[in-house]
């Protein structure tokens, strides 16, 4: 089967996406293994496949796979490329444009500056619907957050670290760290990701505060290791900054493929996210 794919990054989180509106795009975990392998295939974080859905006035869906082959609910980073994807290729001419994802509707600007900004809508901070499971756990209250101690133990880590927990679509760790060049995200990154409190798994960010408008972040994401960015978990970043009462609305997040500038004006408030997206190339895979 030969499929047409368009390689493609935003800030360094790079994607391979499928057009599923002029082929059929069925693809298996270990197809999906394969398109993402960077010396077997041809290499992704992710894996796009941009669809036509029938919800009124919206036109295109998209779905989002790890490199891990799982589908996953958000991708901020995808949902830029998805943006650049449509209005280059001519898909549509809408601008914002809604689309359909497997956490919901979201809406997406175009910039005049080429850049694409997202509204990723409303932070879920409830442990069930992250989900995360706290039982047992005792909390401390930190601003308006609370950050839970989190037990990471295996042959070579064994150290209890202090998390805020937030949902984009998605689930997110995030640690404070002294020194992002140091953190550890290589050795604590796997047993965050895959800590039995996360039943779905999380994403594990690291950030470090340089002032009150601007981090610098590393996330070790769900299904694909850690990435040069990742837009989902720098809106978690943000947001979890501002809650612990150590950021202020808007944060410069600077990630090591790239910056995102994320808004989010507190409770009830959408967090936007504004950041690259580029076409790299063109391509066709046999498979
Ligand atoms: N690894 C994430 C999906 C991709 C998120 C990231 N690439 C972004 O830009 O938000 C997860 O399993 O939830």
């Amino acid at each position: 089967m030969k499929l047409k794919f368009t390689k493609m990054h935003g800030a360094g989180n790079d994607f391979v996406v499928f057009n599923g509106c002029d082929q059929d795009i069925n693809l298996t975990t270990a197809q999906f293994r394969f398109i993402a392998d960077r010396r077997f295939g041809i290499g992704a974080d992710q894996i796009l496949i941009v669809e036509k859905t029938e919800k009124a006035g919206i036109d295109f869906r998209y779905r989002i796979f790890n490199a891990d082959g799982g589908e996953v609910e958000q991708c901020g980073n995808g949902a830029r490329a998805f943006a650049r994807y449509v209005t280059d290729f001519k898909m549509t001419s809408h601008n914002p444009i809604r689309v359909e994802t497997k956490a919901g509707i979201i809406e997406l600007f175009i910039e005049n500056n080429g850049t694409v900004t997202v509204n990723m809508g409303k932070p879920e901070f409830a442990h069930a619907r992250i989900p995360f499971d706290a039982n047992g756990l005792k909390g401390t209250p930190t601003g308006d957050d609370t950050v839970w101690p989190l037990f990471l133990d295996n042959e070579s880590v064994s150290q209890e670290i202090d998390i805020s927990v937030v949902s984009m679509g998605n689930p997110h760790a995030v640690q404070v760290v002294r020194n992002i060049d140091e953190a550890p995200v290589a050795s604590q990154g796997p047993l965050i990701e895959n800590h039995k409190r996360f039943p779905n798994r999380v994403n594990a960010g690291f950030m470090e505060i340089e002032n009150r408008h601007s981090i610098r972040l590393r996330v070790f994401e769900r299904g694909a290791g850690e990435t040069l960015a990742c837009g989902t978990g720098a809106c978690a970043a943000a947001v979890a900054g501002i809650r612990r009462g150590l950021l202020d609305s808007p944060v410069t997040v600077k990630a090591r493929g790239g910056i995102l500038e994320i808004a989010w004006n507190g409770y009830g408030h959408d967090v936007m996210m504004t950041g690259p997206a580029v076409i790299v190339f063109n391509g066709e895979i046999d498979l």
